[in-house]
């Protein structure tokens, strides 16, 4: 296109008919903070959903179990650095994000500022967080904007994995002594409402205006929250496990699966780091910054006056 490209209506244009917009091409401001708002949000939870997982790497309960929970925190972790590589290509440099990060400025996904309780909770995590991840990047994958449509197909691909790998964990717990099954149903009950709030509040159609209009966003939340519902309610009640919604039920007329509303500021709060276990991992964070500090000192370039005097 795009270097033709020099005004939004132009730049609509061209959106709506399929193509794409890579880094360097004009592009309008608000489209620009709008791909940096999604990628970032993105790009923290992998980040910080990696660190509840790798709290069970040394804890995990066999040598097969622990190889797989660390090659899923790396591919999340890696994740996050391909993202993190597309925010400096549109101006954000990862310094400034990660420091956001950890200052409390940006937010990630509210699923993720909860402690994990058992083993069980890693199940959970990686079968119905993986499932509800591979819907929302699903949703994604015809968005306008060219480097994230690109990387998003390995995502999702790592993040399908991920769920048989969560999947194993409960087919093993749920098949095993009174103990274990009563463990995975305390993980299903603790993580429920939270992947409840996973793909965000029922937002107006007016509210997403720009971002369809941007081909950016590919599906309003409630669609993406419902896909959930329909694949994977049947799934956890074949598993003979309970969801502890009251108020889950399926209404036939709407073909839609009713739930206890959230309170979507509250969720959006979180987001924002006020979530039970949000200082005591972003604490984490903090100390492996200072702890590697050195590492990335030693591997920073070395300016050029201080090169010549060597
Ligand atoms: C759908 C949505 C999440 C939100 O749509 P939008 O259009 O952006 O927002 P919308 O207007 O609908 O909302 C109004 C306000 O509410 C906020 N808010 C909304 N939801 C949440 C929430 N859940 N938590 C907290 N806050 C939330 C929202 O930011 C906005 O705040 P603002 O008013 O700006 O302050 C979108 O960002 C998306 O699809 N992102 C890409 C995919 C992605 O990020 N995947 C992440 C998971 S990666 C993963 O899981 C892999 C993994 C698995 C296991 C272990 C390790 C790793």
């Amino acid at each position: 296109m795009a270097g033709t490209v020099r005004s939004e209506q132009e730049f609509i244009a061209h959106v709506q008919s399929g193509g794409v917009v890579e880094a360097g091409d004009w592009m309008p401001e608000g489209y620009r903070r709008a791909v940096i708002r999604f990628i970032e949000m993105h790009a923290n939870s992998e980040y910080m959903g990696a660190l509840l997982e790798r709290d069970w790497i040394a804890r995990a309960p066999t040598l097969e179990r622990r190889i797989a929970i660390t090659s899923k925190v790396q591919d999340e972790v890696g994740h996050a650095q391909h993202l993190y590589c597309l925010l400096e290509d549109l101006g954000r440099p990862r310094a400034e994000v990660l420091s956001d990060l950890l200052e409390g400025r940006s937010r990630y996904n509210s699923f993720f500022h909860y402690p994990t309780a058992s083993w069980a909770d890693v199940g959970i995590i990686a079968w119905l967080s993986d499932a509800a991840s591979i819907i929302a990047q699903k949703a994604l994958l015809q968005t306008s904007y060219g480097p994230y449509r690109r990387i998003l197909p390995k995502i999702c691909w790592e993040e399908a994995f991920h769920v048989v790998h969560g999947r194993e964990i409960m087919r093993t717990l749920l098949s095993g002594t009174r103990q274990q099954r009563d463990m995975a149903q305390e993980a299903l009950t603790r993580w429920w409402p939270r992947l409840i709030y996973f793909h965000g509040p029922p937002t107006p159609a007016e509210k997403d205006a720009d971002l369809t209009i941007w081909k950016l966003k590919g599906r309003p939340n409630e669609d993406m929250r419902q896909e959930f519902l329909r694949l994977y309610i049947p799934k956890i009640h074949k598993w003979g496990l309970q969801l502890p919604d009251p108020q889950l039920s399926f209404d036939e007329p709407s073909q839609r699966w009713r739930y206890t509303q959230a309170d979507w500021e509250q969720v959006r709060l979180i987001g924002r780091g006020q979530g039970p276990a949000s200082q005591a991992q972003l604490e984490i964070r903090r100390r492996a910054m200072e702890d590697n500090r050195w590492v990335a000192e030693t591997l920073a370039p070395v300016p050029p006056a201080q090169e010549a005097s060597r």
